[in-house]
């Protein structure tokens, strides 16, 4: 494996004492698995941001996306509401993890259980420059389907 990798401060809050730092369960993966900082019940339908203990300094031009853990998604439903989460470069409060129970059961975890993944990703900032025409292709404003199924 090479080891260029991006270096993420991290802070473990008062209610992370004792948690595992957020880490990688195999030498390729692509997230880190993040675990909830306290129980959590949630009935069908139902969503919560779960605290996760840990607060990050992410080097400008990355985020973290909080995405959900497939294993969770396919048993019991569970998945991140907003995913892919972002967390921005400069976001230093708790990351929360908002998950939400769209099977037919209630689920619960404990505190130390792995509710999702954290995936390190380029996100560069783009300058905006309004125009009044943009150039040609041949797409076009074809879209939603223009190629076919
Ligand atoms: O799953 C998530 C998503 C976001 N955040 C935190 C970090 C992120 O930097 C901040 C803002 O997230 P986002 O931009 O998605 O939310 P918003 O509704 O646009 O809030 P804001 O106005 O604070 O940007 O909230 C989390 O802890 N977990
Ligand atoms: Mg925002």
């Amino acid at each position: 494996m090479p080891s260029d990798k991006i270096e993420i401060r991290v802070k473990r809050l008062n209610n992370g004492a004792g948690l595992p730092l957020p880490v990688y369960a195999s030498a390729g993966a692509a997230g880190m698995d993040i675990c909830a900082a306290e129980a959590i019940t949630l009935k069908p339908g139902k969503r919560a941001a779960v605290p996760t203990g840990f607060a990050f300094a992410i080097p400008h031009g990355y985020e973290i996306q909080v995405r959900p853990r497939s294993g969770l998604a396919l048993k019991h439903g569970i998945t991140c509401l907003n995913t892919p989460g972002t967390i921005d470069c400069d976001y230093r409060g708790e990351v929360k993890v908002i998950l939400a129970n769209l099977g037919e059961e209630e689920v619960s975890f404990e505190r130390g259980d792995r509710i999702a993944q954290l995936v390190v990703a380029a996100a560069p900032q783009a300058k905006i420059s309004e125009v009044d025409a943009l150039d040609d292709t041949a797409r076009g404003a074809g879209g939603f389907g223009s190629t076919g199924v």
